[in-house]
C-alpha cells in the first residue's frame, strides 16, 4: 500500500449495514413484489441515487449459507480452506461459556415436538423469556447424566429460542465429525447450511461421521443429551404455565453445526489496514466480532435502531468504519411473513437509516448496505438468491440506481461479487 492510499484509508469514514436475511424472492401478498421492492424506504432510495449497486452471493453459488460463515465472507473471510470451525463454536464464544480445544460446542434451538419426535416449531413459538429459559437450563445441568462418567455439559441460553451446548470429555479430545439432530441444516466443510424446511421434520439421531472414538463418543453423548431432555422437560413446570397460557411448550432441544477447536484468523485491522467497529446483537455476531478483534459499541436492544444509528455515527470518531447488524428482516423470512417483512424493511428504512443520515449531514462518509444472505418468505428459510450491494457517497461514482432494491442491485455498476470481497472492494472505492 502506497504512503498517499495509507493516508487516505486512515482518513476513511465508513458505516457498512448488513441487514440478516433481506434477500427475497417475488411474493403473491406483495403483488408479486419483493419485500424491498413493495416496502416504503425513501432514505434507501436516496442513498441508492448517491451510490452504485452490485449483487453479492455471500458465500458460494448454489450455497444457502448461515449467519455465521456469511457475515465472516461479508468481513473478508471465506475459510475456502475447509478451515472454518463451525457456528457452534462461535456462538460459544459470544455467549463466554467455558470452551476449550477439543470440547465440541453446538448451537441449540429450544423446540417444540410431538410424542413421535415431530419438530412442531423448530423455535417453540419463538415468545420465550429468558426466566423460562434459565429455569430450563438449570434443571438440564442439574439432572443430565451421561453413561460414560468422564463426559459432562454446559449449558447457556442466550436469546429467544437460542442456546448453546458445550459437551466436554475428561480424557478424550471430542470430534466434530458428527451429524445434526437439527434437521434443518446440514454441515458441510464446517460449514451450516440451510435446507428445505417446509415438509415434516423430525429430531434426528446424531451420527458419527468418521471411524474414529472421538467420534462415536461425541455422537452418543449428543444422543444421551437429547433423549434426557426430552424426558426431564416433558412434564416441566416451565412447560405446563406455558401450555396452560395457550403458547407451545420448549420440550426439546435441537442441536447442529459443532466445532470442537477456537479458531485464529488474523485481526480485522490488519486485514483491510483501517480499523473497524461493530454493533451486534446476537451471540453470533458478537462471537464473530470477538475472534476478530473488533471494538464493539453497545446501542441497546436488537430493535433500538434510533439508538444503533447514533451511536454508528459517533463510532466514526474512534474507528474507521463500524459493522452494523440488522437482525429484523431474517425472522420474518423465516416465518414465511412477507407483510411483516415488507413493514420492518420500512421500519429500519424511518427509524435506522433516516437517523443515520441525519446524524451525519455534511459529513463525507460512505454508507455500505447489504445483507449476509437471502431468506425468502416463501421458502421460510435461508436461499442461494444473491443479496442486494449499495456503496453510497460523495466519492462514489452514480451510477443510476433509484431504489436498495434486488432488481436495481442485478443492473448496477458494481456487477457481481463474492462476499469475502464486499468490504475490501468497499474501502477501495472510498479511499480512492
Ligand atoms: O436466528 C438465528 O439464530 C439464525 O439466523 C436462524 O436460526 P434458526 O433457523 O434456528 O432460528
Amino acid at each position: 500500500m502506497t504512503k498517499s492510499s495509507s493516508v487516505a484509508m486512515k482518513g476513511i469514514r465508513l458505516v457498512y449495514v448488513l441487514l440478516d436475511g433481506i434477500g427475497d424472492l417475488p411474493h403473491p401478498l406483495l403483488n408479486d413484489l419483493t419485500p424491498l421492492e413493495a416496502a416504503y424506504t425513501p432514505n434507501l432510495d436516496a442513498l441508492a441515487r448517491n451510490g452504485a449497486m452490485g449483487k453479492v452471493i455471500s458465500v458460494g453459488k448454489g450455497i444457502a449459507p448461515q449467519s455465521d460463515i456469511a457475515v465472516f465472507n461479508m468481513l473478508g473471510y471465506s475459510f475456502k480452506d475447509g478451515s472454518y470451525v463451525g457456528r457452534g463454536v462461535i456462538e460459544s464464544i459470544g455467549c463466554n461459556i467455558d470452551f476449550r480445544d477439543g470440547d465440541l460446542a453446538l448451537r441449540g434451538n429450544f423446540a417444540t415436538i410431538d410424542d413421535k419426535l415431530k419438530i412442531v416449531d423448530r423455535r417453540a413459538g419463538r415468545v420465550i423469556s429468558s426466566e423460562e429459559a434459565k429455569a430450563v437450563c438449570k434443571t438440564l445441568r442439574d439432572n443430565i447424566r451421561f453413561s460414560d462418567k468422564d463426559a459432562s455439559i454446559a449449558l447457556e441460553p442466550t436469546i429467544a429460542h437460542r442456546v448453546v451446548i458445550r459437551l466436554r470429555h475428561a480424557k478424550m479430545k471430542l470430534s466434530d465429525k458428527i451429524t445434526n439432530t437439527d434437521p434443518a441444516y446440514d454441515k458441510i466443510d464446517g460449514m451450516g447450511i440451510a435446507k428445505d424446511t417446509t415438509g415434516e421434520m423430525f429430531v434426528q439421531k446424531s451420527a458419527a461421521e468418521e471411524d474414529s472414538d472421538q467420534a462415536r463418543t461425541a455422537a452418543k453423548m449428543l444422543n444421551e443429551f437429547t433423549t434426557q431432555v426430552v424426558q426431564l422437560l416433558r412434564d416441566h413446570p416451565v412447560n405446563r404455565a406455558r401450555i396452560a397460557a395457550g403458547k407451545k411448550p420448549m420440550n426439546c432441544i435441537i442441536a447442529r453445526d459443532s466445532g470442537n477447536r477456537y479458531p485464529h484468523v488474523d485481526p480485522i485491522d490488519k486485514k483491510h489496514g483501517i480499523s473497524v467497529g461493530c454493533i451486534v446483537d446476537m451471540p453470533v455476531e458478537i462471537g464473530i466480532s470477538k475472534v476478530l478483534g473488533m471494538k464493539m459499541f453497545q446501542a441497546g436492544d436488537v430493535n433500538d435502531y434510533e439508538e444503533k444509528a447514533k451511536v454508528a455515527a459517533k463510532s466514526l470518531k474512534s474507528v474507521n468504519a463500524v459493522y452494523v447488524h440488522i437482525k429484523g428482516p431474517d425472522e420474518f423470512g423465516h416465518d414465511g411473513d412477507a407483510r411483516g417483512k415488507k413493514k420492518n424493511i420500512e421500519d429500519i428504512d424511518k427509524r435506522f437509516f433516516g437517523t443515520l443520515m441525519n446524524e451525519l449531514k455534511g459529513s463525507s462518509t460512505a454508507i455500505v448496505v447489504s445483507g449476509d444472505h437471502s431468506t425468502p418468505c416463501v421458502k421460510k428459510g435461508h436461499s442461494d438468491d444473491p443479496v442486494p450491494l449499495l456503496v453510497s457517497g460523495s466519492m462514489v461514482k452514480q451510477d443510476g440506481s433509484a431504489r436498495f432494491t434486488e432488481n436495481y442491485a442485478k443492473r448496477g455498476n458494481l456487477g457481481l461479487l463474492m462476499g469475502a470481497d464486499v468490504l475490501s472492494t468497499a474501502i477501495k472505492m472510498v479511499a480512492g
